[in-house]
């Protein structure tokens, strides 16, 4: 009866527990705690080796491991032997049943040792009949698996062709020479060892004889393998190492049995040794996380008789493998990308975010890299690319939402400096914007090149986004500019009329020949003046040639606008009228020295009304039309292409014929004035009669002359008056005077209210009396009661 071995029984000499038959079911692995089943009965693969790997603990150990099977007869005692060399527990037959035991293949993790053991089913098909297919599989799958083989035989089976299985090993090399010879070509080193233990070696046939007999049967066998083409002068030694050794009788040797399985089992754990058989190049470099996936397919390829291909296989796992840790290295770097996706795609400047996302990117490379650096090398560099791609593709748009988000605050704080800088009183235009531009496209600079994740790759380039930045900035200073230099023309503009207002208000109510040339002189030096302090100040504003011719001509036009329209104020017909009025009086009722003329009957009013109303007439034409005397100063109005810039005329023909009549018939009021006012002159009093005055008064004139008394007061009054007059007391005196008379004046006038008033009030009183009495009776009669 078969008994199950839960619990290691490892070193021991002891007897092997009964051994359990264990048959595969038809459809699940068979699963002991610390044994599986890899293939059944049923020639199906388990799915719970990787799941038995990771509980061994052997998932993460990436190369540090190594995979050793089994090949030979049944019951030669192959399970023993692993027992022994690995402290495994793998099933041992009944010795008093001798009955196959092992069916299929089974996997054990070496006792304290990174190693995988592989119990195979044994050959020679005796309980399958002539089913060799199961064998021939298990074998090819254990040489393709493994790094070492261990081949087990009865040193009796020593020579026997059938018996040491060297047909199926025949067929095995055969169907392996297309894997190892693909392998060759691609120059891979690849080998494994076959490692030949003799069983029950009595001694008598020493061992380099067993071993130089196998040597020659495998060699011979080579020869006979029908190999490609390309493979022909392929030697077995080209592909694997053969190991030799034998051990005595496990019953009738039984110490020395024990003590050379301890020896051999050194050379599965002693790394030092020469003769270690773990060694590097018979590893076949599948990550242990891997080793499943690997095995199992290869299990597939020897299944559907498939050639057994394992760069292909190498390669698909990898594929996988690789695909699956990429994916698992992206899973936190997707979350930490997704972090910063909302503010950025809602305008925010994340910073630092250049250092976030190449941590990010690293982190996932190193997570990658750290697993999948143990696969196939062109898988993984090619899956490597990939990601990084998947990586650069995720954060490309982060990179680039923040270049956006810069690029807007640049121009924002572009703005504001601008903005803040002209407030400040005497601001350098140049300047301000200058020291503004320079600091936002810092601000970019700064940010961008923090953001960018590799250098120098075309996708992290943020250069094209800049120029876009100064190009913006560059249109916003240039509307600025314009705007400042609009603000600075229109109050040159506001100065330059303020400046010519009052001049030219004078020298056109003053008209003289030359009224023109000294307008147009204040005209043309007050200009000139505003254009000189219009280009000092455009010096500061980086204003292009162009601008600045613009910014003149529209000055010169506007300061020409302004002058005609200072000029038409000064020419409506009202004004003009007066002036004519005035200049005519000025001439025709005031004489040379501006004394208002009395005209006599005598007087020549004629001729002067005529010569007064001509000259004055003249103005008119003088008036019509900006033209200087002095041909130099003769001005050519600015052109203006839109509306019509007001021309050197100041009115037409017609509005001067209209103008001249009407001032005629003012002139002529004037005329008809003068001739009334000579006509009053004579109407008042006749010469002759201070000639009768003299005549009449001449007693009393000699009279006061000739008498001293008179003659002395008369000239102390004339002293005093001269005296008055001398130091300017006329006025004081004149209106002490005056007050004096004033008050005299009142004063008699009270007297002379009071005495007329006095009559009257008698007459009142004595009225209102005589009224009394004539209401006595009627107050004297009796009331009735
Ligand atoms: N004569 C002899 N018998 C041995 C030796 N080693 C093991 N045995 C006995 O041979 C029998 C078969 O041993 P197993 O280890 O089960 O042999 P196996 O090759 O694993 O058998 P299967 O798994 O059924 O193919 C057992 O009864 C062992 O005790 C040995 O070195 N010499």
């Amino acid at each position: 009866m078969a008994a199950y071995v839960s619990t290691l029984n490892f070193p021991t000499h002891a007897v092997s527990p009964p051994k359990r038959a264990v048959n595969g079911h038809s459809n699940h692995t068979n699963h002991t705690a610390d044994r599986l089943q890899i293939v059944n009965d049923e020639k199906q693969f388990t799915s719970d080796l990787s799941d038995q790997i990771s509980s061994w603990g052997l998932r993460d150990v990436g190369f540090d491991y190594n995979l050793v099977a089994v090949f030979g007869s049944q019951s030669t005692g192959k399970s023993t032997l692993l027992n022994r060399l690995f402290g495994t527990n793998f099933d041992v037959m009944d010795e008093s049943k001798r009955q196959q035991t092992t069916k299929g293949i089974w996997m054990c993790r070496g006792h304290d040792m990174n190693v995988l053991v592989m119990d195979v089913e044994g050959t020679d098909g005796r309980e399958r009949g002539e089913d060799q297919d199961f064998e021939r599989k298990s074998a090819l799958f254990s040489l393709a698996s493994s790094e070492v083989l261990i081949v087990n035989l009865w040193e009796h089976q020593v020579g026997l062709y059938q018996g040491a299985n060297m047909g199926l090993l025949k067929t095995v090399f055969e169907v392996n020479l297309g894997l190892f010879g693909k392998k060759s070509q691609e120059s891979s080193n690849q080998r494994t060892l076959l490692l030949f233990v003799i069983r029950d070696h009595i001694g008598a046939t020493p061992l380099a004889n067993l071993q130089a007999t196998l040597t020659a049967d495998l060699h011979r066998i080579w020869d006979t393998l029908s190999k490609p083409a390309e493979l022909q002068d392929r030697k077995l030694t080209d592909y694997f190492d053969l190991s030799f050794t034998a051990l005595p009788h496990k019953i009738l040797a039984s110490d020395r049995f024990e003590s050379d399985v301890r020896t051999l089992r050194g050379r599965f754990t002693d790394k030092s040794r020469d003769d270690f058989v773990f060694k590097p190049a018979y590893h076949k470099r599948i990550p242990a996380d891997g080793v499943a996936f690997y095995m199992e397919g290869i299990w597939e390829q020897v299944q559907t008789n498939k050639d057994l291909d394992l760069p292909t296989q190498q390669e698909l796992l990898a594929q996988f493998r690789c695909d699956e840790i990429s994916t698992n290295a992206l899973v936190e770097f997707n979350d930490q990308s997704k972090s910063q996706k909302r503010p950025i795609e809602a305008g925010k400047v994340i910073d630092g975010l250049g250092e976030m996302m190449r941590s990010w990117r690293s982190q996932a490379l190193s997570r990658y890299d750290r697993e999948a650096s143990r696969y196939h090398q062109g898988v993984y560099k090619r899956k490597r690319a990939d990601l990084v791609g998947t990586l650069d593709s995720t954060l490309s748009p982060l990179f680039l939402g923040q270049l956006k988000n810069l690029h807007k605050a640049a121009l924002v704080s572009f703005k504001s400096a601008t903005v803040a800088g002209l407030k400040v009183e005497g601001y350098n235009f140049a300047d301000v914007v200058g020291k503004a531009r320079a600091s936002a496209e810092a601000r970019f600079s700064d940010g961008a090149q923090e953001a960018v994740v590799t250098e120098g790759d075309a996708s992290w380039q943020w250069e094209e986004e800049l120029r876009l930045l100064r190009e913006e900035i560059q249109s916003i200073a240039d509307q600025l500019r314009k705007d400042e230099t609009k603000k600075m023309v229109n109050a040159i503009e506001r100065n330059f009329k303020k400046q010519i207002a009052e001049p030219v208000d004078l020298q056109l109510s003053r008209p003289t020949p030359e009224i023109w040339d000294n307008v147009l002189r204040t005209y043309t030096d007050t200009l000139a003046d505003s254009e000189y302090s219009y280009l000092s100040k455009a010096r500061s504003f980086d204003c292009t040639d162009e601008e600045n011719d613009q910014a003149v001509a529209t000055l010169r036009q506007r300061a020409w606008a302004a002058l005609r329209a200072k000029i038409d104020e000064q020419t409506v017909d009202t004004a003009i009228l007066t002036k004519l009025r005035s200049y005519f009086e000025e001439r025709f009722r005031y004489d040379e020295q501006g004394v208002p003329r009395v005209w006599k009957p005598d007087d020549d009013i004629d001729g002067a009304f005529k010569k007064a109303k001509d000259v004055t007439l003249e103005l008119i034409s003088l008036y019509a039309k900006i033209v200087p005397q002095d041909p130099e100063l003769a001005y050519t109005p600015p052109e203006d292409g839109e509306d019509d810039t007001p021309g050197l005329v100041v009115f037409s023909e017609t509005k001067a014929l209209e103008l001249g009549a009407r001032f005629r018939r003012e002139a002529d009021a004037h005329y008809i004035e003068a001739k009334r006012s000579t006509v009053v002159g004579i109407a008042q009093i006749p010469y002759w009669i201070y000639g009768m005055l003299v005549v009449l008064g001449w007693n009393e004139a000699m009279l006061i002359l000739f008498n001293p008394l008179y003659f002395a007061l008369v000239l102390i009054l004339a002293a005093s008056a001269w005296i008055t007059i001398q130091l300017n007391l006329a006025g004081p005196l004149m209106h002490v005077g005056g007050s004096i008379a004033l008050e005299v004046k009142r004063q008699a006038e009270n007297r002379l209210r009071e005495h007329f008033a006095e009559p009257l009030r008698a007459q009142a009183h004595a009225a209102m009396e005589e009224d009394d009495d004539a209401r006595e009776p009627e107050r004297r009669i009796p009331q009735p009661f």
